[in-house]
Protein backbone atom coordinates (compact mmCIF):
# COMPACT_ATOMS: atom_id res chain seq x y z
CA UNK A 1 0.00 0.00 0.00
CA UNK A 2 2.82 2.16 0.82
CA UNK A 3 4.57 1.81 -2.24
CA UNK A 4 1.29 2.83 -3.85
CA UNK A 5 0.87 5.90 -2.13
CA UNK A 6 4.33 6.84 -2.14
CA UNK A 7 4.22 6.67 -6.19
CA UNK A 8 1.19 8.78 -6.11
CA UNK A 9 2.93 11.31 -3.99
CA UNK A 10 5.32 11.56 -6.38
CA UNK A 11 2.78 11.99 -9.18
CA UNK A 12 0.82 14.15 -7.78
CA UNK A 13 3.55 16.29 -7.20
CA UNK A 14 5.40 16.87 -10.57
CA UNK A 15 2.72 14.90 -12.79
CA UNK A 16 1.39 16.16 -16.34
CA UNK A 17 -2.01 16.83 -14.37
CA UNK A 18 -0.34 18.88 -11.69
CA UNK A 19 -0.03 22.86 -12.01
CA UNK A 20 3.39 23.87 -10.97
CA UNK A 21 3.99 23.50 -7.71
CA UNK A 22 5.14 25.59 -4.99
CA UNK A 23 9.02 24.89 -5.45
CA UNK A 24 11.70 27.87 -6.17
CA UNK A 25 11.81 27.87 -9.81
CA UNK A 26 11.55 30.05 -13.18
CA UNK A 27 8.30 31.62 -14.27
CA UNK A 28 9.23 29.49 -17.25
CA UNK A 29 8.79 32.48 -19.37
CA UNK A 30 11.50 33.89 -20.85
CA UNK A 31 12.60 37.24 -19.49
CA UNK A 32 11.33 40.04 -21.95
CA UNK A 33 14.00 40.85 -23.90
CA UNK A 34 16.52 38.52 -23.03
CA UNK A 35 19.22 37.07 -25.45
CA UNK A 36 20.12 41.03 -25.35
CA UNK A 37 22.93 41.96 -22.43
CA UNK A 38 21.88 44.69 -20.36
CA UNK A 39 23.52 47.13 -18.45
CA UNK A 40 23.13 49.76 -16.17
CA UNK A 41 24.26 52.31 -12.87
CA UNK A 42 23.33 50.05 -9.69
CA UNK A 43 24.28 52.54 -7.23
CA UNK A 44 22.54 55.76 -6.44
CA UNK A 45 22.91 58.64 -8.77
CA UNK A 46 25.41 61.20 -8.10
CA UNK A 47 28.94 62.34 -7.16
CA UNK A 48 29.94 59.32 -4.82
CA UNK A 49 33.17 57.59 -3.67
CA UNK A 50 32.16 54.44 -5.24
CA UNK A 51 29.63 53.46 -8.08
CA UNK A 52 28.65 50.27 -9.52
CA UNK A 53 28.23 49.52 -13.04
CA UNK A 54 26.75 46.27 -14.01
CA UNK A 55 25.75 44.13 -17.27
CA UNK A 56 23.93 40.63 -17.70
CA UNK A 57 23.47 38.38 -20.56
CA UNK A 58 25.65 36.43 -22.83
CA UNK A 59 28.00 39.46 -24.06
CA UNK A 60 28.84 40.23 -20.28
CA UNK A 61 32.32 38.55 -20.98
CA UNK A 62 33.23 39.78 -24.07
CA UNK A 63 31.99 43.71 -22.74
CA UNK A 64 34.81 43.11 -19.65
CA UNK A 65 37.54 42.10 -22.33
CA UNK A 66 36.60 44.83 -24.61
CA UNK A 67 36.86 47.51 -21.47
CA UNK A 68 40.11 45.60 -19.66
CA UNK A 69 41.78 44.99 -23.31
CA UNK A 70 44.62 43.46 -24.24
CA UNK A 71 44.16 41.83 -20.72
CA UNK A 72 41.53 38.76 -20.47
CA UNK A 73 39.33 38.36 -18.00
CA UNK A 74 39.50 38.00 -14.83
CA UNK A 75 38.93 34.36 -12.15
CA UNK A 76 35.19 34.16 -11.78
CA UNK A 77 34.11 36.01 -8.47
CA UNK A 78 37.07 37.94 -7.47
CA UNK A 79 37.73 41.37 -7.49
CA UNK A 80 40.83 42.41 -9.86
CA UNK A 81 41.96 45.68 -10.41
CA UNK A 82 42.06 46.93 -14.28
CA UNK A 83 42.66 50.08 -16.38
CA UNK A 84 39.37 50.52 -18.14
CA UNK A 85 39.70 52.34 -21.52
CA UNK A 86 36.90 53.04 -24.62
CA UNK A 87 36.86 49.64 -26.43
CA UNK A 88 36.60 52.37 -29.90
CA UNK A 89 39.15 55.35 -29.11
CA UNK A 90 41.23 53.40 -26.29
CA UNK A 91 40.90 56.33 -24.18
CA UNK A 92 41.40 55.78 -20.53
CA UNK A 93 38.48 56.09 -18.42
CA UNK A 94 39.18 54.51 -14.76
CA UNK A 95 41.43 52.44 -12.61
CA UNK A 96 38.53 49.76 -11.58
CA UNK A 97 38.01 47.07 -9.35
CA UNK A 98 36.17 44.18 -11.91
CA UNK A 99 34.39 41.36 -10.96
CA UNK A 100 33.23 38.60 -13.21
CA UNK A 101 30.37 36.57 -12.23
CA UNK A 102 30.03 33.58 -15.16
CA UNK A 103 26.44 31.88 -15.46
CA UNK A 104 24.70 30.21 -13.52
CA UNK A 105 25.94 31.52 -10.15
CA UNK A 106 25.16 34.83 -10.24
CA UNK A 107 22.53 37.20 -9.21
CA UNK A 108 20.42 36.54 -12.70
CA UNK A 109 21.97 33.15 -13.29
CA UNK A 110 23.28 35.52 -16.68
CA UNK A 111 27.06 36.17 -17.36
CA UNK A 112 27.28 38.83 -15.34
CA UNK A 113 30.37 41.67 -14.88
CA UNK A 114 30.66 44.30 -12.38
CA UNK A 115 32.48 47.97 -12.63
CA UNK A 116 33.69 49.44 -9.52
CA UNK A 117 34.71 52.60 -10.22
CA UNK A 118 35.34 56.22 -9.10
CA UNK A 119 31.91 57.66 -8.57
CA UNK A 120 32.13 61.64 -10.54
CA UNK A 121 29.69 61.89 -12.91
CA UNK A 122 31.81 62.08 -15.72
CA UNK A 123 33.91 58.34 -14.82
CA UNK A 124 30.30 56.78 -14.87
CA UNK A 125 29.06 58.44 -17.92
CA UNK A 126 32.19 57.51 -20.06
CA UNK A 127 31.81 53.95 -18.62
CA UNK A 128 28.02 53.64 -19.56
CA UNK A 129 28.69 55.30 -23.13
CA UNK A 130 31.81 52.47 -23.55
CA UNK A 131 29.91 49.57 -22.49
CA UNK A 132 26.90 51.38 -25.22
CA UNK A 133 29.75 50.63 -27.95
CA UNK A 134 30.01 47.39 -27.57
CA UNK A 135 28.09 45.40 -29.90
CA UNK A 136 24.70 43.30 -28.31
CA UNK A 137 24.57 45.45 -25.09
CA UNK A 138 21.76 48.01 -24.20
CA UNK A 139 20.92 50.19 -21.71
CA UNK A 140 18.27 47.83 -18.65
CA UNK A 141 15.15 48.75 -17.80
CA UNK A 142 13.55 49.34 -14.37
CA UNK A 143 13.74 46.50 -12.62
CA UNK A 144 14.84 43.79 -15.59
CA UNK A 145 17.89 42.56 -13.33
CA UNK A 146 15.58 41.30 -10.92
CA UNK A 147 13.49 40.22 -13.47
CA UNK A 148 15.57 38.03 -15.14
CA UNK A 149 16.94 36.72 -12.23
CA UNK A 150 13.31 35.57 -11.17
CA UNK A 151 13.02 34.39 -14.83
CA UNK A 152 16.24 31.44 -14.06
CA UNK A 153 14.98 30.53 -11.04
CA UNK A 154 16.92 32.44 -8.75
CA UNK A 155 14.39 34.46 -6.66
CA UNK A 156 10.53 33.71 -5.89
CA UNK A 157 8.39 35.65 -6.56
CA UNK A 158 7.75 36.63 -3.01
CA UNK A 159 11.32 37.03 -2.72
CA UNK A 160 11.19 39.61 -4.93
CA UNK A 161 8.75 41.29 -3.84
CA UNK A 162 10.57 41.31 -0.22
CA UNK A 163 13.47 42.55 -2.15
CA UNK A 164 11.80 45.32 -3.52
CA UNK A 165 10.09 46.24 0.07
CA UNK A 166 13.86 46.02 1.59
CA UNK A 167 14.86 48.50 -1.18
CA UNK A 168 11.99 50.97 -0.40
CA UNK A 169 12.29 50.11 3.89
CA UNK A 170 11.92 53.28 5.68
CA UNK A 171 11.63 52.01 9.21
CA UNK A 172 12.88 49.17 10.99
CA UNK A 173 10.30 47.00 10.93
CA UNK A 174 9.77 47.33 7.19
CA UNK A 175 13.60 46.36 6.72
CA UNK A 176 13.05 43.31 8.87
CA UNK A 177 9.99 42.39 7.44
CA UNK A 178 11.34 42.73 3.84
CA UNK A 179 14.67 40.93 4.52
CA UNK A 180 12.62 38.29 6.17
CA UNK A 181 10.41 37.96 3.00
CA UNK A 182 13.40 37.95 0.93
CA UNK A 183 14.69 35.17 2.71
CA UNK A 184 12.27 32.86 1.56
CA UNK A 185 10.01 32.75 4.86
CA UNK A 186 6.83 33.34 2.92
CA UNK A 187 7.70 31.29 0.16
CA UNK A 188 8.65 28.15 2.89
CA UNK A 189 5.39 28.75 4.67
CA UNK A 190 3.27 28.51 1.24
CA UNK A 191 6.03 25.68 0.11
CA UNK A 192 4.96 23.50 3.48
CA UNK A 193 1.19 23.88 2.84
CA UNK A 194 1.50 22.69 -0.88
CA UNK A 195 3.18 19.75 0.21
CA UNK A 196 0.21 19.06 1.99
CA UNK A 197 -2.05 18.86 -0.31
CA UNK A 198 -0.13 17.00 -2.52
CA UNK A 199 -0.11 14.47 -0.29
CA UNK A 200 -4.02 15.01 0.35
CA UNK A 201 -4.43 15.00 -3.67
CA UNK A 202 -2.07 11.90 -3.52
CA UNK A 203 -4.65 9.94 -1.09
CA UNK A 204 -7.56 10.92 -3.35
CA UNK A 205 -6.09 9.54 -6.78
CA UNK A 206 -4.90 6.64 -4.73
CA UNK A 207 -8.44 5.99 -3.73
CA UNK A 208 -9.46 6.74 -7.13
CA UNK A 209 -6.98 4.31 -8.92
CA UNK A 210 -7.39 1.30 -6.08
CA UNK A 211 -10.35 2.09 -4.50
CA UNK A 212 -11.86 -1.49 -5.37
CA UNK A 213 -8.33 -3.22 -4.62
CA UNK A 214 -7.78 -5.08 -1.27
CA UNK A 215 -3.88 -3.58 -1.11
CA UNK A 216 -5.30 -0.14 -0.40
CA UNK A 217 -5.25 0.58 3.61
CA UNK A 218 -8.88 1.69 4.97
CA UNK A 219 -9.12 5.08 6.00
CA UNK A 220 -7.17 7.28 3.10
CA UNK A 221 -10.05 9.35 2.28
CA UNK A 222 -10.52 10.02 6.04
CA UNK A 223 -6.73 10.92 5.95
CA UNK A 224 -6.75 13.80 3.09
CA UNK A 225 -9.81 14.64 4.97
CA UNK A 226 -7.71 15.99 8.05
CA UNK A 227 -5.13 17.11 6.28
CA UNK A 228 -7.70 19.34 4.57
CA UNK A 229 -8.83 20.52 7.79
CA UNK A 230 -5.74 21.06 9.22
CA UNK A 231 -4.72 23.51 6.28
CA UNK A 232 -8.16 25.49 6.63
CA UNK A 233 -7.22 26.34 10.13
CA UNK A 234 -4.12 27.67 9.21
CA UNK A 235 -4.75 29.39 6.60
CA UNK A 236 -7.70 31.41 7.80
CA UNK A 237 -5.27 32.10 10.48
CA UNK A 238 -2.58 33.63 8.38
CA UNK A 239 -6.13 35.05 6.43
CA UNK A 240 -7.16 36.66 9.22
CA UNK A 241 -3.71 38.15 10.02
CA UNK A 242 -3.47 39.62 6.68
CA UNK A 243 -4.22 43.93 6.85
CA UNK A 244 -1.31 43.35 9.28
CA UNK A 245 1.29 42.84 7.10
CA UNK A 246 -0.24 45.39 4.50
CA UNK A 247 -0.12 48.11 7.12
CA UNK A 248 3.44 47.60 7.82
CA UNK A 249 4.52 47.90 4.14
CA UNK A 250 2.32 51.11 3.76
CA UNK A 251 1.81 52.48 6.90
CA UNK A 252 -1.24 51.83 10.29
CA UNK A 253 -3.29 55.02 10.25
CA UNK A 254 -2.80 56.18 13.72
CA UNK A 255 -5.58 59.37 14.27
CA UNK A 256 -4.97 62.21 17.01
CA UNK A 257 -7.90 62.69 18.61
CA UNK A 258 -9.57 65.27 21.59
CA UNK A 259 -11.51 68.37 22.51
CA UNK A 260 -10.12 71.30 21.74
CA UNK A 261 -7.56 73.06 23.12
CA UNK A 262 -5.85 69.30 24.42
CA UNK A 263 -2.57 69.32 22.83
CA UNK A 264 -3.35 67.57 20.21
CA UNK A 265 -1.13 69.59 17.33
CA UNK A 266 1.46 69.80 19.81
CA UNK A 267 2.10 66.32 20.28
CA UNK A 268 1.69 65.81 16.11
CA UNK A 269 4.60 68.09 15.84
CA UNK A 270 6.75 66.25 18.48
CA UNK A 271 5.78 62.64 16.92
CA UNK A 272 7.26 64.17 13.81
CA UNK A 273 9.67 66.72 14.62
CA UNK A 274 8.74 68.85 12.16
CA UNK A 275 6.29 72.05 12.73
CA UNK A 276 2.98 69.84 10.47
CA UNK A 277 0.06 71.51 12.54
CA UNK A 278 -0.10 75.13 13.72
CA UNK A 279 -0.03 75.20 17.52
CA UNK A 280 -2.32 77.70 19.40
CA UNK A 281 -3.96 78.83 22.71
CA UNK A 282 -7.16 80.04 20.50
CA UNK A 283 -9.37 76.67 20.75
CA UNK A 284 -10.55 75.37 17.15
CA UNK A 285 -6.80 76.11 15.50
CA UNK A 286 -6.73 72.79 13.61
CA UNK A 287 -9.85 72.39 11.26
CA UNK A 288 -8.77 70.24 8.47
CA UNK A 289 -7.41 66.66 8.74
CA UNK A 290 -3.48 67.37 8.43
CA UNK A 291 -1.79 64.20 7.57
CA UNK A 292 2.03 63.75 8.09
CA UNK A 293 3.71 60.27 7.48
CA UNK A 294 6.15 59.08 10.35
CA UNK A 295 8.63 56.11 11.83
CA UNK A 296 6.77 55.90 15.47
CA UNK A 297 8.99 53.31 16.88
CA UNK A 298 10.46 51.72 14.27
CA UNK A 299 7.14 51.30 12.31
CA UNK A 300 5.64 53.28 9.46
CA UNK A 301 2.59 55.48 10.12
CA UNK A 302 0.31 58.18 8.47
CA UNK A 303 -0.02 60.57 10.93
CA UNK A 304 -3.38 62.57 11.57
CA UNK A 305 -3.56 65.69 13.10
CA UNK A 306 -7.65 66.42 13.62
CA UNK A 307 -10.13 69.28 14.61
CA UNK A 308 -10.95 69.15 18.08
CA UNK A 309 -14.10 67.62 18.98
CA UNK A 310 -16.78 70.11 20.01
CA UNK A 311 -20.52 71.16 19.48
CA UNK A 312 -22.40 74.29 19.09
CA UNK A 313 -19.45 76.42 16.81
CA UNK A 314 -19.63 77.83 13.52
CA UNK A 315 -20.20 76.20 9.99
CA UNK A 316 -16.33 75.81 9.08
CA UNK A 317 -15.01 74.68 12.77
CA UNK A 318 -18.61 72.05 12.54
CA UNK A 319 -17.13 71.03 9.37
CA UNK A 320 -13.85 70.06 10.43
CA UNK A 321 -15.11 68.17 13.68
CA UNK A 322 -17.14 66.16 11.21
CA UNK A 323 -13.89 65.51 9.26
CA UNK A 324 -12.17 64.53 12.15
CA UNK A 325 -15.21 62.25 12.83
CA UNK A 326 -14.74 60.32 9.76
CA UNK A 327 -11.11 60.01 10.11
CA UNK A 328 -11.63 58.26 13.57
CA UNK A 329 -13.63 55.21 11.76
CA UNK A 330 -10.94 54.94 9.48
CA UNK A 331 -8.01 54.33 12.31
CA UNK A 332 -6.02 51.26 13.44
CA UNK A 333 -5.06 53.33 16.24
CA UNK A 334 -6.76 56.34 18.25
CA UNK A 335 -4.24 58.44 20.07
CA UNK A 336 -7.07 60.00 22.57
CA UNK A 337 -5.29 63.41 23.91
CA UNK A 338 -6.63 64.99 27.23
CA UNK A 339 -5.71 67.87 28.89
CA UNK A 340 -4.99 66.50 32.18
CA UNK A 341 -5.70 69.89 33.99
CA UNK A 342 -9.08 70.09 32.30
CA UNK A 343 -10.46 66.98 32.87
CA UNK A 344 -13.99 67.53 34.02
CA UNK A 345 -15.10 70.20 31.21
CA UNK A 346 -17.88 69.51 29.26
CA UNK A 347 -15.65 68.55 25.66
CA UNK A 348 -13.42 66.48 27.91
CA UNK A 349 -16.42 64.68 29.80
CA UNK A 350 -18.10 64.58 26.44
CA UNK A 351 -15.05 62.67 24.54
CA UNK A 352 -14.15 60.22 27.47
CA UNK A 353 -17.91 58.86 27.47
CA UNK A 354 -18.47 58.78 23.57
CA UNK A 355 -14.99 57.90 21.90
CA UNK A 356 -12.77 56.47 24.67
CA UNK A 357 -15.18 54.48 27.07
CA UNK A 358 -17.54 53.68 24.33
CA UNK A 359 -21.32 52.62 25.27
CA UNK A 360 -21.36 48.78 26.45
CA UNK A 361 -17.64 49.67 27.47
CA UNK A 362 -15.50 46.70 28.75
CA UNK A 363 -15.87 45.06 25.34
CA UNK A 364 -13.10 45.08 22.57
CA UNK A 365 -13.60 48.19 20.45
CA UNK A 366 -15.51 46.94 17.13
CA UNK A 367 -12.98 46.11 14.02
CA UNK A 368 -10.05 46.06 16.29
CA UNK A 369 -9.47 49.65 16.74
CA UNK A 370 -7.18 49.93 19.28
CA UNK A 371 -7.13 53.20 21.02
CA UNK A 372 -4.01 54.92 23.25
CA UNK A 373 -5.15 57.28 26.16
CA UNK A 374 -2.89 60.55 26.58
CA UNK A 375 -3.42 63.11 29.64
CA UNK A 376 -1.09 65.76 28.24
CA UNK A 377 -0.02 68.76 30.27
CA UNK A 378 1.08 67.01 32.79
CA UNK A 379 3.58 69.62 34.01
CA UNK A 380 0.12 71.73 34.63
CA UNK A 381 -0.07 69.22 37.74
CA UNK A 382 1.04 69.61 41.11
CA UNK A 383 4.88 67.93 41.11
CA UNK A 384 4.51 64.39 42.37
CA UNK A 385 1.05 64.38 42.85
CA UNK A 386 -1.76 61.72 42.89
CA UNK A 387 -3.00 60.74 39.37
CA UNK A 388 -5.08 62.94 38.52
CA UNK A 389 -8.26 60.33 37.44
CA UNK A 390 -7.68 56.83 38.99
CA UNK A 391 -10.82 55.88 37.72
CA UNK A 392 -10.14 56.44 34.00
CA UNK A 393 -8.86 53.61 31.97
CA UNK A 394 -5.89 52.76 31.55
CA UNK A 395 -3.57 56.41 30.12
CA UNK A 396 -0.57 57.37 30.10
CA UNK A 397 0.89 60.90 31.71
CA UNK A 398 2.80 63.57 29.29
CA UNK A 399 3.75 67.08 28.99
CA UNK A 400 4.31 68.13 25.36
CA UNK A 401 5.67 70.89 26.57
CA UNK A 402 8.80 69.87 28.95
CA UNK A 403 8.67 66.10 26.88
CA UNK A 404 7.96 64.28 29.99
CA UNK A 405 6.39 61.16 29.29
CA UNK A 406 7.53 60.73 25.69
CA UNK A 407 10.01 57.58 26.18
CA UNK A 408 7.07 56.20 28.34
CA UNK A 409 4.08 56.80 24.78
CA UNK A 410 6.98 55.90 22.41
CA UNK A 411 7.14 52.33 23.95
CA UNK A 412 3.78 52.06 24.39
CA UNK A 413 3.45 53.23 20.88
CA UNK A 414 5.57 50.56 19.50
CA UNK A 415 3.58 47.85 21.86
CA UNK A 416 -0.01 48.73 20.09
CA UNK A 417 2.06 49.21 16.62
CA UNK A 418 3.43 45.96 16.86
CA UNK A 419 -0.21 44.64 17.54
CA UNK A 420 -1.75 46.51 14.45
CA UNK A 421 1.06 45.85 11.86
CA UNK A 422 2.31 42.18 13.40
CA UNK A 423 5.70 42.35 15.03
CA UNK A 424 8.34 41.19 12.34
CA UNK A 425 10.31 40.68 14.97
CA UNK A 426 8.88 37.44 16.19
CA UNK A 427 5.30 36.75 14.32
CA UNK A 428 4.84 34.35 11.90
CA UNK A 429 5.60 35.82 8.33
CA UNK A 430 3.43 38.49 6.80
CA UNK A 431 0.73 38.51 3.93
CA UNK A 432 2.12 42.01 3.11
CA UNK A 433 0.22 42.28 -0.42
CA UNK A 434 -3.23 42.07 -1.35
CA UNK A 435 -2.30 39.64 -3.94
CA UNK A 436 -1.22 36.96 -1.29
CA UNK A 437 -4.27 37.50 0.30
CA UNK A 438 -6.27 37.07 -2.88
CA UNK A 439 -4.25 33.81 -3.53
CA UNK A 440 -5.10 32.47 0.02
CA UNK A 441 -8.40 33.10 -0.10
CA UNK A 442 -8.54 31.30 -3.56
CA UNK A 443 -6.74 28.64 -1.97
CA UNK A 444 -9.44 27.99 1.36
CA UNK A 445 -12.50 28.77 -1.21
CA UNK A 446 -11.14 25.46 -3.31
CA UNK A 447 -10.77 24.01 -0.34
CA UNK A 448 -14.59 24.97 0.59
CA UNK A 449 -15.41 23.04 -2.61
CA UNK A 450 -13.34 19.97 -1.83
CA UNK A 451 -15.30 19.35 1.28
CA UNK A 452 -18.90 19.73 -0.65
CA UNK A 453 -18.64 17.79 -3.19
CA UNK A 454 -18.94 13.88 -3.52
CA UNK A 455 -17.64 13.26 -6.56
CA UNK A 456 -13.83 11.90 -6.35
CA UNK A 457 -12.89 13.20 -9.58
CA UNK A 458 -14.00 16.85 -8.86
CA UNK A 459 -12.79 16.32 -5.31
CA UNK A 460 -9.38 16.38 -6.77
CA UNK A 461 -9.72 19.03 -9.16
CA UNK A 462 -9.93 21.13 -5.90
CA UNK A 463 -6.93 20.69 -4.64
CA UNK A 464 -5.13 20.89 -7.51
CA UNK A 465 -7.13 24.13 -7.77
CA UNK A 466 -6.09 24.98 -4.50
CA UNK A 467 -2.23 24.14 -4.74
CA UNK A 468 -2.14 26.04 -8.09
CA UNK A 469 -3.06 28.85 -5.81
CA UNK A 470 -0.54 28.45 -3.36
CA UNK A 471 2.32 28.20 -6.29
CA UNK A 472 0.95 31.35 -7.34
CA UNK A 473 2.09 33.16 -4.43
CA UNK A 474 5.90 31.75 -4.89
CA UNK A 475 5.61 32.83 -8.65
CA UNK A 476 4.53 29.58 -10.86
CA UNK A 477 1.87 30.35 -13.67
CA UNK A 478 2.12 34.83 -12.47
CA UNK A 479 0.64 36.11 -15.43
CA UNK A 480 2.85 39.34 -17.45
CA UNK A 481 0.07 42.10 -15.58
CA UNK A 482 1.33 40.67 -12.02
CA UNK A 483 4.98 40.44 -12.86
CA UNK A 484 4.40 44.47 -14.84
CA UNK A 485 3.20 44.99 -11.45
CA UNK A 486 5.78 43.97 -9.31
CA UNK A 487 8.47 45.12 -11.34
CA UNK A 488 7.28 48.54 -11.60
CA UNK A 489 8.63 49.04 -8.05
CA UNK A 490 12.30 48.47 -8.88
CA UNK A 491 14.71 51.26 -9.89
CA UNK A 492 16.98 50.99 -12.97
CA UNK A 493 19.84 48.86 -12.41
CA UNK A 494 17.76 46.64 -9.57
N1 LIG B 1 1.51 73.77 29.70
C1 LIG B 1 1.40 73.06 28.57
N2 LIG B 1 0.83 73.61 27.49
C2 LIG B 1 0.72 72.87 26.38
C3 LIG B 1 1.18 71.53 26.32
N3 LIG B 1 0.92 71.05 25.10
C4 LIG B 1 0.32 72.04 24.40
N4 LIG B 1 0.21 73.15 25.17
C5 LIG B 1 -0.41 74.43 24.80
O1 LIG B 1 -1.79 74.23 24.64
C6 LIG B 1 -2.30 75.10 23.63
C7 LIG B 1 -3.08 74.30 22.59
O2 LIG B 1 -2.19 73.45 21.92
P1 LIG B 1 -2.51 72.83 20.50
O3 LIG B 1 -1.45 71.89 20.19
O4 LIG B 1 -2.81 73.92 19.54
O5 LIG B 1 -3.84 72.08 20.88
P2 LIG B 1 -4.87 71.35 19.89
O6 LIG B 1 -5.47 70.24 20.66
O7 LIG B 1 -4.24 71.02 18.60
O8 LIG B 1 -5.94 72.49 19.69
P3 LIG B 1 -7.08 72.62 18.55
O9 LIG B 1 -6.46 72.36 17.22
O10 LIG B 1 -7.51 74.03 18.68
O11 LIG B 1 -8.15 71.68 18.90
C8 LIG B 1 -1.10 75.81 23.05
O12 LIG B 1 -1.01 77.08 23.64
C9 LIG B 1 0.07 74.95 23.45
O13 LIG B 1 1.27 75.69 23.60
C10 LIG B 1 1.79 71.00 27.50
O14 LIG B 1 2.22 69.84 27.56
N5 LIG B 1 1.86 71.81 28.59
K1 LIG C 1 -5.40 75.31 19.81
MG1 LIG D 1 -4.71 71.53 16.71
Amino acid sequence: MWRVLWTLVARAARGPRSPRSCTRQGSGAPAPGSGATIFALSSGQGRCGIAVIRTSGPSSGHALRSLTAPRDLPPARSACLRLLSHPRSGEPLDHALVLWFPGPQSFTGEDCAEFHVHGGPAVVSGVLQALGSVPGLRPAEAGEFTRRAFAHGKLSLTEVEGLADLIHAETEAQRRQALRQLDGELGHLCHGWAKTLTKALAHVEAYIDFGEDDNLEEGVLEQADSQVRELELALSAHLRDARRGQRLRSGAHVVVAGPPNAGKSSLVNLLSRKPVSIVSPEPGTTRDVLETPVDLAGFPALLSDTAGLREGVGPVEQEGVRRARERLEQADLILAVLDASDLASPSSCNFLDTVVVRPGAGSPRENSQRLLLVLNKSDLLPRGGPDPRPDLPPHLLLSCLTGEGLNGLLEALRKELAEVCGDPSTGPPLLTRVRHQHHLQGCLDALGHYKQTKDLALAAEALRLARGHLGRITGGGGTEEVLDIIFRDFCVGK
